[in-house]
């Protein structure tokens, strides 16, 4: 029998390393590698000794290494002691999607294709291939929100969502993996597969699900980057706060003129999906908090050829629980063999 194992790129561990306070995204090999080829632009950018970001770099490689594990090390603590609030949010039920997205994603290929019609009925297209269209219901977000809130406010321990958010929640650690899953395969991919098919929309495979949270005092917005992820879905669970827009820019592949362009302003319970590696940033918000929901999807006959994030073909290695970063190796069980 022939079964996938879910892997990380090697380049996990020595690339795209970011440095906040000075804008920078750089590889991290080593201290001579890192002085040797950043000094120069790390000086230009304000910082006097490049040499004082190592501990911080060698802590990020450290927190890298033991990530996956500790991940489900959480999600089993989480599953044991967590009391949830609103315990039925976990199981999705079609209730918790607005109508109109339900109706979108039974658009047919051959509808699409025929008029265009049956898609833009519900869905904005907003250029560059970036759409947006009602998710959940608004009483679902408030639900979700609630108990978000009630998560964070638990001394359970949390997780940064990814390399450049350290605030906001993992979604699958919190127990929402099979929510996930179903959202994707079931409502998602019959719509992606109609607006990114060459993206790998057609074979979606894994995800990573987390909320970004933004506020005072923590983080306000986002730098300008690339997600690790063939397409993007990003949906706005609340409203009550200021600014905080979207801004893209070309893909990551293009030459980019700093010409960052496209602004888009979140709406409550809308969702927005663009190309993973289109480049995009968030601006801050200047009150309130703003929670969103961001799932980055993955097609592993897409990365297995072409690290996003390396550009090259990928080192794999295997993890052990979870969807590692969504690159894939097939086994053959020995058992076949015989
Ligand atoms: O804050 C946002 O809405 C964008 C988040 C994002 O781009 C990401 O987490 O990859
Ligand atoms: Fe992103």
């Amino acid at each position: 029998m022939l079964r996938s194992e879910y892997c990380v790129c090697r380049c996990f561990f020595t690339h795209n390393y970011f440095i906040k306070e000075f804008d920078l995204h750089v590889n991290f090999n080593n201290r001579t590698q890192f002085i040797k080829e950043y000094s120069k632009v790390l000086l230009s950018r304000g910082c006097r000794d490049p040499e004082q970001l190592i501990p911080k770099l060698e802590e990020e490689c450290k927190r890298r290494h033991n990530l996956h594990y500790e991940s489900w090390q959480r999600r089993q603590l989480l599953a044991r002691e967590y009391k949830p609030l609103h315990p039925h949010l976990y199981t999705l039920q079609t209730s918790f999607l607005d109508p109109k997205f339900v109706e979108l994603t039974q658009v047919t290929a051959k509808e699409a294709g025929q008029t265009g019609v049956g898609l833009s009925k519900h869905l904005k297209d907003h250029l560059q291939r970036i759409y947006s269209f009602p998710v959940f219901t608004p009483e679902f977000c408030e639900a979700l929100v609630e108990e978000l809130a009630n998560y964070e406010q638990s001394p359970l321990p949390k997780a940064s969502p990814n390399t450049m958010n350290s605030y906001g929640i993992k979604l699958d650690e919190l127990g929402f993996d099979a929510f996930m899953s179903r959202l994707r395969s079931d409502y998602l991919t019959p719509l992606t597969r109609l607006l990114y098919p060459d993206c790998g929309g057609d074979q979606l495979d894994s995800h990573k699900a987390f909320i970004v949270t933004y506020r005072q005092g923590q983080d306000v917005d986002l730098a300008y980057h690339y997600d690790n992820a063939e397409v993007t879905l990003n949906v706005a669970l609340n409203g009550d706060y200021q600014e905080g827009e979207l801004y893209f820019g070309a893909m990551r592949t293009e030459e980019d003129y700093n010409t960052r362009r496209l602004g888009y302003t979140h709406h409550l319970a809308h969702g927005l999906l663009h190309r993973g590696q289109q480049r995009h940033g968030a601006l801050p918000i200047t009150e309130g908090v703003r929670y969103n929901l961001i799932m980055w999807l993955r097609s592993s006959a897409i990365r297995n050829q072409l690290c996003p994030m390396c550009c090259k073909e990928p080192q794999l290695e295997a993890v052990k629980q979870g969807w590692g970063d969504g690159f894939t190796i097939t086994k053959t069980d020995v058992c076949d063999l015989v």
